[in-house]
């Protein structure tokens, strides 16, 4: 997978080049290159923001060097993490990562002009993401956030690929408690089924608490549970 990030604070994204991420962008399974988008700027002072018409607080981002930078590295599929986005979800981490180019624009300020995604649509796919109701300074820490979420799901990120089946939003449930040693701490036991060795009972277990967890927590993926996404072979009902 390549990998372009368009940002004016490059620096950001040193973290992507540590654990998981650093192991794929090493083993080859992401090709990530950041750019810093005053690249494209002509004028002596780099400016990339300006007032925004109409007035009202802030400033808005130039198009013209977000229309140059994405000539220069696309196409590709366009994200824009925004407040205004999709919910992003682990459906769409599982979409993302099985596409080819991803490349995300980091907008700061009050936002990138419009005409900027507008114009991008036309020539490549283009998702607004949101990964919550809240105001970041700008997207380079939900770039990160996405980043993970995709890496991971990658061919060859995770050493124990199986350990994507069970978790948390898989399979539109959360997940079960999680317990290891010492058997006892602080006077507090791990449930005896886990130490059974019989693992249909501890399969049992496991469901039971995903569903009640889920239930208590996550009404919501209760209410659309089982995802239609789950085939009839994985609707362990
Ligand atoms: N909620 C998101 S993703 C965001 C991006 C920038 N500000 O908020």
């Amino acid at each position: 997978m390549r990998v372009d990030v368009i940002t004016i604070f490059p620096d950001y994204f040193a973290p992507l080049g540590l654990s998981l991420v650093g192991k794929a962008r090493g083993a080859g399974v992401v090709d990530l290159e950041v750019h810093d988008l005053r690249t494209w700027t002509s004028d002596v002072h780099r400016t990339v923001d300006d007032t925004p018409y109409g007035g009202g607080p802030g400033m808005v981002m130039r198009p013209e060097p977000w229309g140059q930078a994405l000539d220069a590295v696309g196409p590709g599929t366009l994200i824009v993490p925004s407040p205004v986005g999709k919910p992003f979800t682990q459906a769409d981490a599982y979409d993302l990562a099985g596409l080819d180019h991803l490349i995300f624009a980091c907008g700061r300020y009050e936002g990138i002009d419009q005409r900027v995604i507008d114009d991008a649509a036309a020539r490549m796919p283009v998702r607004e993401i949101s990964l919550g109701d809240y105001v970041l300074f700008g997207g380079e820490v939900a770039v990160i956030v996405i980043m993970e979420a995709v890496t991971r799901l990658l061919p060859g990120v995770l050493g124990n690929a199986s350990s994507l089946d069970e978790e948390s939003h898989s399979a539109g449930l959360l997940e079960a408690p999680v317990y290891t040693k010492p058997a006892a701490w602080r006077d507090r036991d791990v449930p005896a089924v886990l130490r059974s060795g019989d693992h249909g009972r501890i399969a049992r277990w496991r469901r039971d608490q995903a569903l009640l967890r889920t239930a208590a927590r996550r009404p919501d993926m209760m209410a659309a549970y089982p995802p239609a996404s789950l085939d009839k072979a994985d609707r362990k009902t």
